[in-house]
């Protein structure tokens, strides 16, 4: 492989190994060819605002990966205003079993993800181009999803009247913030609550990341 993604393949190795996961090499791989998808077609398709290798390396390919530990037992997740495939493309490379719905308003965005998925061969992987709030439980493999994930969507309560729907029985919304959002949780709609926060450490990234786990109540 090469391209401008490939002279920080070390980093990416050494931040995966990092956060506990041990991935094929043709794995990290494919998350590298994702990154330079990414880079090549943001100026067409205006994906994202980071436009530095090593960043696409740390804000989004290794922000994306600090989630899996989490996400337990998830078979069926959808990935909500997923903008370039963010978090769910990575997610549904590095986990073949799961099942991964992104949905993504702006057509541009969508269709990246959509030759995303035939570039890199990801047969768990579909994405809707409809707004979140216009797709219904039937129109994800299987019906409502185990879990459902947003990073830089909206706020908590947004996310949780527009995708809530989405969520089957005995299942939860992950949201990806930055900083512990008090003042959101605190304005979270009734009949939901917060039942999990993870503090995440993003190998090479000196910010905050939070994890928040939102179930019925
Ligand atoms: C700030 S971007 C975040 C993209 C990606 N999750 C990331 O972290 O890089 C928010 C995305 O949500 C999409 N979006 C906004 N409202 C939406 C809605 N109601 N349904 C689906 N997507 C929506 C936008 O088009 C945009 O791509």
């Amino acid at each position: 492989m090469s391209g401008r993604l490939q002279a920080y393949s070390g980093q990416l190795a050494e931040g995966i190994a990092a956060l506990g996961l041990a991935l094929p090499q043709e794995t990290v791989d494919r998350l590298l060819a994702f990154g330079e998808l990414l880079l090549k077609w943001n100026k067409v398709y205006n994906l994202t605002a980071i436009r530095n290798p090593q960043e696409v390396i740390t804000h989004h390919l290794l922000d994306s990966l600090a989630v899996l530990p989490h996400l337990g037992a998830v078979n069926r997740l959808a990935d909500i205003g997923s903008g370039g495939g963010l978090p769910g493309v990575v997610l549904a490379i590095v986990h073949p079993g799961l099942i991964v719905t992104s949905i993504e308003t702006v057509g541009k965005k969508a269709s990246f993800q959509q030759q995303a998925k035939i570039e890199l061969g990801l047969g768990n992987f579909g994405v809707l181009n409809k707004r979140v709030e216009q797709v219904q439980a039937e129109f994800l493999p299987g019906g409502a999803a185990d879990g459902v994930i947003s990073r830089a969507f909206s706020s908590l309560a947004d996310f949780v009247n527009l995708s809530g729907h989405l969520v089957a029985e005995g299942g939860a919304l992950y949201a990806m913030k930055g900083v512990n959002p008090a003042d959101e949780v605190a304005a979270l709609p009734a009949g939901w609550t917060v039942t999990e926060t993870h503090a995440l450490t993003v190998p090479g990234l000196d910010a905050e990341r939070h994890l928040l786990v939102i179930r019925r109540a």
